[in-house]
């Protein structure tokens, strides 16, 4: 019988990232089907950025360990640096937090769209502006061909990002890479910018990795997510299980912090992260953790399925001696 579970177009396995003495990422595996959403979320300093930068390749002064395969690219981690470029932009696209920082003020953004289409497709300057005009329609620029010669400065941040999408998307990447795209921008846009971003890279069929502090958008937007505390992996699955169904206590704080508090922000629950440099050898939450046991202290948990049988690396499991 023919196999019908989507292949995975990412899978990272055990990557691990060192900083100094402190362990920023710690044994994170995870895989991303092909066409499917997924989103990372935790607290600020889980690692999330960290992750995202590590697959593009463009973390400095950490040392990586592990394997991040990209389908038909093979271990990126393995890979020159002239291979890289060669997936940046084409099979590899991020955008990141924030756009005004990201666009380089002294060209127009036009020139900016332009160029990266000219280089990585070989487009003629013409071929290259016709397609910049219809990347601006697509991500909701009013005016697409007069908004071509406006500097970043001109434009407002939503805008700016609107740009960066352009940019992020031109040559049909495999694999979006979004770090919280959004949190730089005024809060009645962000919801507009994370559909915007999901609904083009669906209709490209590509995969996208969203960083997200929001667990109730991330539910509602992304087909999986992935929980992360202090740089490990606590509880991933389908997004509804996640909402409805965790196990982990630390998503239920996640999710209790939300809806307590009524805003669409996520409030970091009560307490602090232990330091990457003194990470305790049990379960890194069990300091916060309201559920934690003897054990907890003592002994890390393993991830484990959440349903008996269900051992896939796309299905829901969690790491917790003392599930909810
Ligand atoms: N360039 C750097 N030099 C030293 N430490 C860093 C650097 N970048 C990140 N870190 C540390 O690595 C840890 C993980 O950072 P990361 O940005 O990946 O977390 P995050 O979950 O994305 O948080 P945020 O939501 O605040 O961006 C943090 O403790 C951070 O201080």
């Amino acid at each position: 019988m023919k196999d019908m579970a989507p292949s995975p177009i990412l899978t990272l396995t055990d990557l691990t990232v060192d900083r100094g003495a402190a362990r920023i990422l710690d044994r994170v595996s995870l895989s991303l089907a092909e066409g499917e959403t997924l989103a990372l979320v935790g607290e600020s300093g889980a690692g999330k950025s960290t992750i995202a930068t590590a697959i593009m390749r463009l973390l400095d002064g950490a040392k990586v360990a592990g394997k991040a395969e990209l389908d038909g690219a093979g271990d990126l981690l393995a890979l020159s640096e002239k291979q890289m470029v060669r997936l940046r932009g084409r099979r590899l696209s991020m955008i990141f937090q924030d756009a005004g920082a990201a666009l380089n003020p002294a060209y127009t953004v036009g020139r900016q769209l332009v160029t990266v289409l000219r280089r990585n497709l070989g487009l003629s300057k013409t071929e290259a502006r016709a397609r910049a005009v219809e990347l601006f329609t697509s991500v909701g620029i009013n005016d697409p061909e007069g908004r071509l010669s406006a500097y970043p400065h001109q434009l407002s941040g939503g805008m700016q990002q609107r740009v960066m999408v352009a940019i992020a998307l031109a040559c049909n990447p495999d694999l979006l890479l979004a770090d919280e795209p959004t949190s730089a921008l005024d809060v009645t846009i962000q919801a507009q910018i994370v559909r915007l971003i999901l609904s083009q890279t669906r209709a490209r069929g590509a995969s996208c990795i969203f960083v997200l502090h929001d667990l109730a958008l991330a539910s509602q937007a992304c087909d999986r997510i992935v929980v992360l505390y202090a740089g490990q992996v606590v509880e991933a699955g389908p997004a509804r299980d996640i909402l409805e169904n965790h196990r982990h206590p630390y998503t239920q704080q996640l999710k209790s912090c939300v809806l307590e508090i009524g805003t669409r922000e996520l409030h970091a629950p009560e307490g602090t992260v232990p330091p990457h440099d003194r990470m305790p050898k049990g379960c890194r939450f069990a300091t916060r953790c309201p559920r934690a046991l003897p054990r907890c202290t003592g002994e890390a948990p393993p991830l484990t399925p959440a349903r008996d049988g269900d051992g896939g690396p796309l299905a829901h499991h969690f790491a917790c001696w003392n599930p909810e």
